[in-house]
């Protein structure tokens, strides 16, 4: 999604850029937010744990007292204590669950923006489509904390409230509690050393799988038309078959310990019902310590069993967690905040070296040019020389591995990026619009002025395309629509591109799908520009269009072969020569690798 960084045509990414600060930071605050709301439903859990009492005691109660002395009166008091201790019970539970609510609520607000922009800017970066899963995972956190595994192992901290009270009841209830707590601990430990492993490298295959069949479904004409379906969901069964098979494996796994768990759970509740009986029988304790001890028990153990149950969900949860740290923590802080809204100087490329990640080989290899307001330059050269990664490279949506690209004197890879947005105009190889209307795609995703959309509509030469459109500017458009042929649309980009009087115009193959009449326009568009004291850069395989540029820049592998006044140089499309000179040493500048 190159273009969107450009121009910052996110207003939701954009508003966060005004602020200083980092996504690194917000994370942690995110973190520290969390971890607070935590600490209070781990309070409320302490009291929710003795209410949970009250049953078990009520019956202690009833069985001992009422039963003895035949009161009614004392009945009812117990019953009306019993009655306002669940009402407080019930209410301390929602207050906790409306704690994590609020905790998820608060933490998806906090990141959405933060995870949206760098999702944007690892995509623009990395081609890495698997960037929009973040903001699946940042959903996804946030259906983990509103549902019930979250609050189990707050729940089984407070096991010692329980142990007490099965201690005060009988030490055997109490002995029984803790080799039982022992028990599901082990299992918890088991459950995590046998499946985490699993679990979290069946969740990463796929998030791959979907991330890629995801990419591959956009190209649906291209699959459809030559048959590549079957092919295709060849591949989708291979990646779905190792993440199902890993899944699987981890999931039967899983279900032993937790089967064995729960059996565990249930035979040690009956140990203690037996252990109650024989206990009562001897008259160490009343029948209504027996029942009591064995809802306790039940309760002591239930929030185990819940933690064993449940470790899928924490699994999935930390791994969601991850990615949206590793997305955050690689956003880097090397962007500046602070908006610069005015470009009135010279480009200047200076000695630019690019070499994409993990390359030896540099795409760019030492280029040093510099352009001054209301000229323009046509870039040429054969395929794979560098152009469009040198444009990516002008509107700073990739950083240079050395040298820069100043406008003004600012780097344009360091520029704020709203503002830089509103300088600059940049048409991609690829052109594809946003899901919106025309006027909002023309006014980058808001509403914007319709003077100025019309304005940049008319200077695009798409006005009276779009009037007879049926809804005119209204017109729904986007990549999943096909209103709009290959022609319209890029005619629609550009006036998007120029919209708002951009001060540094980037155009990579405007003239890909026009026909002569929209060539003919494209050229009025950019003498408007320049006159307009715009820069203009741009990028072309057919010469048409060339004869608007003031300069050309010839690249050949990365390198400028050629640099001057469009008249002097050869053109490698037509081996024409106007008038023969050496390209200037200041088209050369950097190492010659
Ligand atoms: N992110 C990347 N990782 C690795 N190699 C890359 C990356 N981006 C571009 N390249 C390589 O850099 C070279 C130049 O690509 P680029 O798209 O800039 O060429 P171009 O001159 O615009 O070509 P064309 O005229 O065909 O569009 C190509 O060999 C391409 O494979």
């Amino acid at each position: 999604m190159p273009k969107i960084e450009a121009t910052s045509m996110n207003v939701a990414a954009s508003k966060t850029q005004g602020n200083a600060t980092s996504p690194q930071a917000v994370a942690i605050e995110a973190r520290r937010s969390f971890m607070t709301g935590l600490g209070y439903a781990a309070i409320l859990s302490a009291f929710i744990n003795v209410l949970q009492l009250t049953v078990p005691l009520y019956m202690l109660q009833v069985h001992d007292r009422v039963l003895n002395s035949r009161s009614m009166d004392t009945l009812a008091m117990l019953s009306v204590l019993a009655a306002g201790a669940l009402i407080l019970y019930g209410i301390l539970d929602f207050i906790r669950s409306q704690v994590f609510l609020v905790m998820g609520g608060r933490l998806v607000r906090r990141l959405n923006e933060p995870v949206l922009s760098a999702s944007i800017r690892a995509s623009a970066r990395e081609g890495a489509g698997k960037a929009a899963q973040a903001l699946r995972d940042l959903s996804d956190i946030r259906n983990f904390l509103t549902s019930h595994a979250v609050s189990a192992p707050l729940e089984a901290a407070w096991s010692p409230i329980f142990l007490t009270v099965l201690f005060m009841l009988h030490p055997g209830f109490g002995i029984a509690g803790i080799v039982s707590v022992l028990i599901l601990i082990i299992s918890s430990v088991a459950m995590d050393i046998f499946t985490r492993g699993l679990l979290s490298e069946a969740n990463k295959a796929n998030v791959e799988a979907i991330s890629s069949i995801a990419g591959q479904i956009r190209h649906a004409e291209a699959i459809e038309s030559m048959g590549m379906m079957a092919a295709l969901a060849a591949r989708w069964r291979v990646a779905q078959f190792s993440a199902l098979h890993l899944l699987e494996t981890g999931n039967r796994r899983g279900r032993v310990i937790s089967t064995v768990t729960r059996t565990v759970r249930y035979g040690m509740q009956l140990f203690v019902l037996a252990l109650g009986c024989i206990l009562a029988i001897r008259q160490e304790i009343s029948s209504g310590a027996m029942i009591a001890a064995t809802i306790v028990m039940g309760r002591l153990l239930l929030p185990f069993d819940s933690v064993v149950e449940n470790s899928r969900q924490w699994i999935m949860a930390s791994g969601a967690w991850k990615r949206v740290r590793e997305l955050l923590d690689g956003e880097g802080t090397e962007r500046q905040t602070m908006p610069t809204t005015v470009a009135e100087g010279d480009l200047v490329v200076d000695r630019l070296i690019y070499a994409a990640q993990g390359q030896d080989v540099p795409i760019i290899k030492g280029i040093s040019f510099s352009l001054s307001p209301g000229e323009v330059l046509g870039i040429i050269g054969p395929s794979a020389a560098g152009k469009s990664t040198l444009a990516r490279l002008l509107v700073g949506i990739i950083k240079p591995t050395a040298g820069g690209v100043y406008l003004d004197g600012n780097s344009v890879y360091l520029w704020e990026r709203t503002s830089f947005g509103q300088l600059v105009g940049y048409l991609p190889q690829s052109v594809s619009l946003l899901d919106g209307t025309i006027r909002e795609n023309i006014a980058r995703m808001d509403d914007g002025d319709p003077r100025a959309v019309i304005e940049a509509a008319r200077t695009a030469d798409v006005h009276e395309m779009i009037g007879r459109l049926p809804l005119g500017y209204d017109t729904p458009v986007g990549d999943a629509r096909l209103t709009l042929s290959g022609g319209q649309r890029q005619r629609v980009a550009l006036a998007r591109c120029l919209y708002g009087h951009p001060r540094l115009i980037v155009l990579d193959e405007p003239n890909a799908n026009l026909d002569a009449t929209g060539e003919q326009a494209l050229i009025r568009a950019i003498r408007s520009a320049k006159a307009d004291g715009a820069i203009v850069i741009m990028i072309a395989h057919r010469p048409a269009i060339m004869e608007v540029a003031d300069k050309l820049l010839v690249l050949e592998n990365g390198r400028v072969s050629q640099y001057g006044p469009r008249t002097d140089i050869v053109s490698p499309m037509t081996g024409e020569r106007s008038a023969p000179k050496p390209g200037p040493a200041i088209a050369q500048g950097g190492d010659r690798r």
